[in-house]
This record gives C-alpha cells, structure tokens and sequence, in this order.
C-alpha cells in the first residue's frame, strides 16, 4: 500500500514511495557494509517465492466476488518462513514482497529460527459481514495451503486481521491435512492455543523500545508527550502501555482522522469505545488529519498504522525527539536521512515492532510442546529479547557510525546471509 492516509493536500517532493525499492536499498548498503558480494544482494533482494491467487467468495447476496491475495516467503535458510496476513484495500505485490523482506530481518535481529514471509488480500473487510469475511478467510487458506504448515510458513494476523480470523484458518487448514494444526498459525484464540501475551506483545516490544530509546535521549517517560498513529492491536495496546507507564498521552489517529488534547487523552474510555478496526475518531465532532498528528509538539511519536506517513514533505516539520515505528514502513528513506540529520531518534521498525513475531515463536514453541507458559513467564522472556536486540543495533549504529535502520538492517541480514552461504545458496 503505498499509503496516504486522510490529507490530500501533502506536498509533492517526487520521492519513491515503493516501499520494496526502498527495503531492497537498504539490504544492499547493509550486505556492502558487512563485505557480502553481490550474489547475495541477488539472492536477497526478491523473495524466493511468491503465490499469488484468486479467491471467488460467494456473498451475502447470492453474488460471487473474486478476490486477489498474495503469499510471498522471503527466504527459508534459516527455518521456515513467518509473518503475517493483511487484509486491506491498498494491499499491492510489491508491498507484501517488502513486508517479507522486513519479517526476514525481525527474525535476524531477535535470533528466532525463521526466515520471513507475509500475506496479503485486496479487501476491504470493514464493508464484509461476518460469514463473508469467514469464507474469505477460509478460501485464503484453501488457496496456498500447498505452501504453507507448521514446518514451511506460519501466517499471523496484521491489518484489520485478527483472532478470529487466525481461528478460522487454523480451522480450515486442520480440515484439509485431517488434523488438529495449532502450530500452523499464531495469534490464535487463547483456548485455540493461543499464547497468553500475544494479543498485547507488539505493543508491548514498542513500549520498552521508547523506554531503552529515552533512556538514551535523557527524556523521562513520566510527563513525557507522546502521540500514536494508528489505534489498532498495536497502537491501542501501546497508548495503554504509555499512559500507565506515567507518560501524557496527547494524539492518537485512525483512518478517518485525529484526536488531540495538550492535556492528555482518556485511554482507557477510547480503548472501550473504539471498534474492532480500530476506529474511534467517528465518535468525535472535533478531528484533525492524520497529517496535523503527525507534526504537532510532542516528545515521543509513534507511527502504528501504515506506511509512508512520514516523508521528505513533513521530516522537518516532526517536533518529536524521538521516532518508535510500531507500524511496518512508516518512515520513507529521504525522511530517514531529515530526521536523522536532526538528530532525532528513530527506532526502526524491523526492531521496534518485533515483539509480536518473538510472542508468535513463543506461541508456535508451546503448540508443539504441548505445554502452556503464564504471562509474567512470555513477558519476562520478551523482555529479555527486545532490550538486549535493542542494545545490539545501537552499538552496531555508534560503532559503524550509521543511522538506527542501516544499524537494524547490518544486524538482521548477517544470520539468513550466512545461513544461505552455509546451504551452498551463494
Ligand atoms: N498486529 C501485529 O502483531 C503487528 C503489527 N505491525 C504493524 O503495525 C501496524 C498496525 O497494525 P495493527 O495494529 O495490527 O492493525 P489494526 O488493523 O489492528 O489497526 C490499524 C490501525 O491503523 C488505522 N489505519 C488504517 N489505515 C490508515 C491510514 N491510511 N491512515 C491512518 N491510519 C490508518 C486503522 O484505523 C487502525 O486504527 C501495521 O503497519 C502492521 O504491519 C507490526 C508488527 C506486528
Ligand atoms: O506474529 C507474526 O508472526 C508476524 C507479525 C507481523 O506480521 C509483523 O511483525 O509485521
């Protein structure tokens, strides 16, 4: 999705929006810095695979409707391949292909033993009824079974996916292999084997990246202003996280606009009033854009809804000191460079929002073992994994003297690098 979100009257700079051209930049300086030859950009820079398929649905009024979705797996040197599944109208090819890429590097940078893969379907599933977006869901799972299973590539949810739908193609999958398949997908209902923790874990991954992240600015997180893009899974649950953890709260955003208060917002009333998509600015008469968000004075900005919200049209007109992206491709690579050059922090997402993916592992580890953690035993563990990855990229970043992402991305790349290497790939 090459994503604009609700102002149409952002300034035109000419840069590429194409969001696996920028991954694959990226890759390139990282594998140069790190001496790979070019071969290995060659292998890396595309997923090995990509499924595309066309899903006929039947709908509510007696209709058939033919959806198109995609499957990519980016590279399965080091395990099989994981990520998750969007249904969205913006979804395109060429953004799931990237969205791969970008699981390939999560799963470098906290060491999980999976390469990455994501999904897509052109939908719009806030105008689908329940059992439409059931058969959809279901007709996904019966399209790309042949390529998908506990021990090749294990979908999640992503945007506007969610529990029920990661149940049903658990169900679905389980009726086609004629047997109960809890390992096949995470992100699932607690009694369909769900992890205790995973609902809340991306949220929770980000909270502690701001935390480690002002730690190294000196900015105090008790009063610090923070605003948050985006009031799904991710951006709800880290508004909370925020709130309790004494900081002020003063924007968040959906699809349709932004609410802003210089005294902080009632978290806990919007998280009880917004829908399952995330949507809780109808509510309000009062709304500014998305846009407006973005640049208003803050301490803390959190992207947690789509890509290219962040560019070389508004870099110089962030405030915030620190930039935490929870959402996948949020910040384009020219609006890297002004924030960067301004010295703002920015967390890059391949880091920032891995703990969702590190609470999937954790949630594919117990469906095959069988046996269940508590949530103080997955937060504790989760913990551990984002502050030490967080620790890995900023030294990498002062070290190598480069920016935050080139940082994250020298560190991912290094383990399906030498994994393919090691298989005799390049
Ligand atoms: N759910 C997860 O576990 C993970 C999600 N992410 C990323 O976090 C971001 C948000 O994902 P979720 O919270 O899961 O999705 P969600 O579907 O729960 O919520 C999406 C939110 O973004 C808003 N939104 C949608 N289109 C928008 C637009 N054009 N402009 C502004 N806001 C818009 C929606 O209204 C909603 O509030 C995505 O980039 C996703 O890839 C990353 C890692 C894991
Ligand atoms: O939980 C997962 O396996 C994948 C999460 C995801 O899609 C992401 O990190 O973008």
């Amino acid at each position: 999705m090459a994503q604009q979100s609700d102002d149409s009257s952002r300034e035109k700079t000419g840069e590429n929006l194409d969001v696996l051209v920028s991954t694959q930049t990226v890759i390139k300086k990282a594998l140069d810095k790190l001496g790979y030859p070019e071969q290995v950009f060659e292998l890396l820079k595309e997923p090995l695979r990509v499924m595309h398929v066309r899903i006929p649905i039947r709908m509510d009024d007696g209709t058939v409707k033919v959806f198109t979705g995609y499957r990519a797996q980016h590279n399965d040197a080091v395990g099989p391949t994981k990520g998750g599944v969007r249904f969205h109208p913006d979804v395109t090819e060429s953004e799931v292909k990237a969205l791969s890429i970008w699981m390939s590097l999560k799963a470098g940078i906290v060491d999980l033993p999976y390469g990455g893969g994501k999904g897509g379907i052109i939908c719009d599933p806030r105008q689908m009824s329940f059992r439409e977006l059931e058969r959809l869901s279901r007709g996904y799972v019966r399209a790309i079974s042949q390529i998908v299973g506990p021990t090749k590539d294990i979908p999640a949810p992503d945007v506007f996916t969610n529990s029920q739908i990661m149940a049903w193609m658990m169900d679905e999958y389980s009726r086609i292999r004629e047997f109960d398949s809890p390992g096949f997908i995470t992100g699932k209902p607690l009694v369909l084997g769900g992890s205790r923790g995973r609902e809340t874990a991306t949220a929770k991954g980000v909270t502690l990246m701001v935390r480690e992240a002002a730690k190294k600015c000196g900015i105090a997180l008790k009063g610090a202003r923070v605003i948050v893009q985006g009031f799904g899974n991710a951006g709800s649950f880290l508004a909370k996280f925020m709130n309790d953890s004494g900081a002020k709260v003063i924007g968040i955003s959906d699809a349709y606009g932004a609410l802003h208060n210089d005294e902080g917002l009632d978290i806990d009333y919007l998280l009880d009033r917004r829908d399952s998509f995330g949507t809780v600015t109808n509510l309000f008469k009062e709304t500014i854009s998305n846009q407006e968000l973005l640049e208003l004075d803050c301490d803390i900005l959190v992207p947690a809804a789509v890509e290219n919200q962040i560019t070389a049209a508004n870099a110089h007109k962030i405030k915030a000191k620190i930039v935490v992206e929870a959402a996948n491709g949020p910040t384009t690579l020219d609006a890297t460079r002004i924030l960067s050059e301004r010295e703002v922090l920015l967390v890059p997402d391949v880091l920032a929002s891995a703990g969702g993916v590190t609470v999937s592992y954790f949630e594919w580890v117990q469906n095959n073992q069988g046996y269940y953690w508590s949530e103080e035993e997955v937060e504790a563990k989760l913990e551990e994994i984002m502050v030490k990855s967080f620790e890995n990229v900023y030294r990498t970043s002062q070290t190598r003297r480069v920016d935050m992402r080139l940082a994250a991305y020298m560190v991912g790349v290094r383990k399906m690098a030498e994994a393919s290497r090691f298989r005799g790939w390049v």
